[in-house]
């Protein structure tokens, strides 16, 4: 494993050891077990839509819960028990409560708060332009990212775009220190200066949540909360008060209050990361592509017309023209299958298997980790035409055409019962910022002038990238991201 990990590029993320051996062994089974031990235990790694479908869907053993192991993976996070390692009873009523969170009408009436933080966004872009400097899109992309969510987890904004916010920048110092593979190495955990870290960040984002909670549960004990608001912070509380019953709860419970920051701290997590992470993907993709920025360029001034600068304003009145910009979601399809920032993971279970594809029974009894290895499902040539290839247009062509998708190949969100509760707002926000950004700005990566001051021995490519993915909690690119931007002439 080490060799395996040495041959690849230096920071590149240990997804791609997995499906390395994955392409060069176990292609035609579309699984194969790898025994951690002693640094954790036995996996069985997933790379086939057939297998991938019964791990995550139809063998309801194994569908509903994660590994175990995720714990220590996300106790730094959201500083324990949450609705993404939680078992599957406890599971259940809390996925209710907050898909309303992220139903059709929510996400409609999240996105005048979208547009507003893609100005402010657009704006630093601009500032960055004048400049003419190299910077790193990913940094200021998840703080943009912060911002986005900051309505949708908390309804308020957290203005990290401008500046420090206590909650925004805990979150963000977190998951830098966060240990790489935390879930498969313990030992990394033998680090004090982190741990350190970690409480600090953990009681500060602790302090900063309890006391928006104790605030707007004064606000419904006053009658003063609408309680039609849709936000996770306002479905936990009323989720609170509904099972209370008759008696209102004069004070949160301590235990409830901690249970109920955690989810926070979860949704804080999730909901800047994977998106910044793809943000920064389709413009480095669009960058390398100038035939797809032809067209999504065409596609966004035939729909949203010439003038660039009223894009927004346009789409603030007619949300609606979002779902008629196919070649804008095939993009956004396409960047995931490319670069998808996250994977899925099961828990094995005893007396329960499964069959690869060559049908032969494998039982998950001592499986720690079923782990479905998106990034390589997504571009394994068994699957796909052109797998390195950054093909919008497979998304739009017919059944018999030959870059028509495999069934059930692409997964970046998952899908069954645990798949990604914020799969529409996602797919929203992202057609949103393309269509903001993509007519009034030009990129290009930096990568040669970052080596050029950062000189280190050894590949920097990895399937053909120079921007491949890193581990920061979810995959992001490669010293997230050095690039310049340019304003276009329009
Ligand atoms: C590009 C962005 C995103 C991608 C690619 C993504 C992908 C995923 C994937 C692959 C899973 C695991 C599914 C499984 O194991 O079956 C997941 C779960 C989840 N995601 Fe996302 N995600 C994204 C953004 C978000 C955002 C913005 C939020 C919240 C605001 C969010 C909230 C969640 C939650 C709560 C779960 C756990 C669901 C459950 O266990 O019931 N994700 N996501």
């Amino acid at each position: 494993m080490k060799k395996r990990m040495d041959a690849l590029p230096k920071n590149a993320h240990y997804q791609y050891m997995f499906a390395d051996i994955a392409r060069e062994h176990f292609q035609s089974e579309g699984l194969f077990y790898i025994d951690l031990w002693p640094a954790s235990g036995m996996m069985m790694i997933v790379t086939s839509p057939l297998v991938a479908a019964q791990v995550a869907q139809t063998n309801t053993k194994i569908c509903y819960e994660r590994a175990s192991m995720l714990k220590r993976f996300f106790k730094p996070i959201a500083g324990g028990p949450n609705l993404f390692d939680m078992t599957e009873k406890e599971w259940r009523p809390w996925r209710a409560v907050f898909s309303k969170g992220f139903s059709t009408d929510q996400v409609t009436s999240l996105v005048p708060h979208v547009l507003r933080e893609t100005v402010v966004y657009k704006e630093r872009l601009r500032d960055l332009a004048r400049k003419e400097e190299m910077f790193y899109l990913d940094l200021i992309t998840l703080r943009f990212m912060m911002d986005v969510m900051g309505q949708t987890i908390l309804n308020a904004s957290l203005r990290a775009q401008e500046g420090y916010n206590v909650l925004a920048d805990s979150m963000l110092s977190q998951i830098r220190w966060h240990q790489p593979n935390a879930e498969a190495n313990p030992l990394g955990h033998v680090n004090v200066v982190r741990w350190i870290v970690e409480w600090w960040n953990g009681q500060q984002m602790d302090r900063y949540i309890g006391r928006e909670l104790d605030s707007r549960f004064s606000d419904y004990k006053s009658g003063m909360s609408d309680k039609r608001q849709k936000s996770v912070i306002d479905l936990v509380l009323q989720a609170y008060i509904a099972q209370s019953g008759e008696h209102k709860p004069e004070r949160l419970d301590p235990e409830f209050r901690a249970f109920a920051i955690r989810q926070v701290r979860l949704f804080v997590f999730l909901g800047h990361d994977s998106t910044s992470s793809t943000i920064c993907y389709a413009l480095h993709l669009l960058s390398q592509n100038p035939d797809t920025l032809k067209r999504i360029r065409l596609e966004h001034d035939q729909i949203l017309g010439k003038d660039v600068s009223k894009a927004a304003t346009l789409l603030g009145e007619q949300p609606k023209l979002l779902n008629e910009l196919p070649y804008t979601t095939a993009v956004t399809k396409e960047v995931l299958r490319l670069f998808p920032p996250a994977g899925s993971s099961r828990q094995g279970k005893p007396g329960t298997s499964i069959q690869d594809d060559l049908d032969a029974v494998c039982p998950t009894d001592d499986v720690m980790m079923i782990w479905t290895i998106h990034v390589e499902l997504h571009r394994s040539p068994k699957y796909w035409k052109c797998p390195d290839e950054f093909l919008p247009e497979r998304w739009l062509v017919e059944p018999t055409h030959e870059l028509f998708p495999v069934k059930d190949a692409w997964r970046a969100f998952e899908y069954g019962p645990r798949n990604c509760v914020a799969q529409g707002i996602v797919m929203t926000e992202l057609k949103i910022i393309l269509a903001c950004l993509v007519r009034e700005f030009d990129f290009t990566p930096a990568y040669d002038e970052w080596d050029r001051l950062h000189p280190t021995k050894g590949s920097k490519i990895y399937r053909g990238d120079r921007a491949y993915q890193m581990e920061e909690a979810a995959a992001h690119p490669v010293e997230h991201y050095p690039c310049r931007v340019f304003l276009r002439e329009n």
